[in-house]
């Protein structure tokens, strides 16, 4: 296994001592993820369901015998599991890689914790130089990519990509994010946009690092 997989998985494993007893989880979208479900199937006892962050994850909660639960049954959530594409010493996150950002932003919201896997290549000490991801209502695409422009931004639209939500992917080029909080609104008062990628203004709790060498804990 590449060193890379190792740490995702050495992340993954180390997400499990915050299962809850009895309770359902939120889980969130991606590879870093997918370590996390398969481990998860051994321990599906132990809680009650899951809210997944996209149809990719709840099939593969399924596939584990997880039962799926929707996020307006589920009420307050004790923890959220996800991974990120860039993670800062300050929990600061761009993620969206896959797509799933607006679904993950809305489970991480509704969680008391939101525990964030990674391996350490994903670990920056400026968010940006992995292109954010924005994700738009399909026919506010040019003028919201207009706007990014005006931020500085370069935005290139994801071809042949549509969100489980129906929307577009903008992935936004060049941008140094010195203010992350600010950044993060500003791109959601531009009209069409749904959500983006930058987990700032509610970043994670605690951040694991996965690497060949061990987890490193980060609260
Ligand atoms: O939309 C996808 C999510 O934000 C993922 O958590 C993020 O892209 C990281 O994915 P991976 O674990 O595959 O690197």
């Amino acid at each position: 296994m590449a060193d890379q997989d190792i740490g995702k998985r050495r992340a993954a494993e180390a997400a499990l001592e915050f299962l809850p007893q009895d309770e359902v989880i939120g889980v969130g979208t991606g590879s870093t993820v997918n370590f996390f479900i398969d481990c998860l199937g051994a321990l599906r006892q132990r809680i009650k369901g899951a809210v997944a962050s996209s149809v990719a994850t709840a099939e593969r909660l399924q596939a584990q015998g997880i039962d799926l639960v929707d996020l307006n049954d589920a009420g307050t959530l004790s923890v959220y599991i996800d991974g990120a594409d860039e993670a800062t010493a300050h929990r600061q996150l761009i993620k969206g890689g896959g797509g799933a950002l607006t679904r993950e932003k809305i489970i991480a919201a509704a969680s008391r914790q939101f525990v964030c896997i990674a391996d350490e290549s994903k670990r920056v000490g400026r968010l940006g130089a992995f292109p954010l991801p924005v994700e738009v209502i399909p026919m506010a695409r040019s003028y919201v990519a207009r706007e990014i422009v005006a931020l500085g931004g370069r935005p290139v639209y994801r071809h042949g990509f549509v969100t489980d939500n129906g929307n577009i992917i903008l992935d936004v080029h060049g941008l140094d994010i010195v203010e992350p909080i600010k950044l993060e609104q500003t791109l959601n008062n531009i009209a069409g946009v749904v959500s983006n990628g930058l987990f700032a203004a509610r970043g994670a709790d605690v951040l694991l690092i996965g690497s060949a060498t061990g987890v490193q804990r980060i609260a």
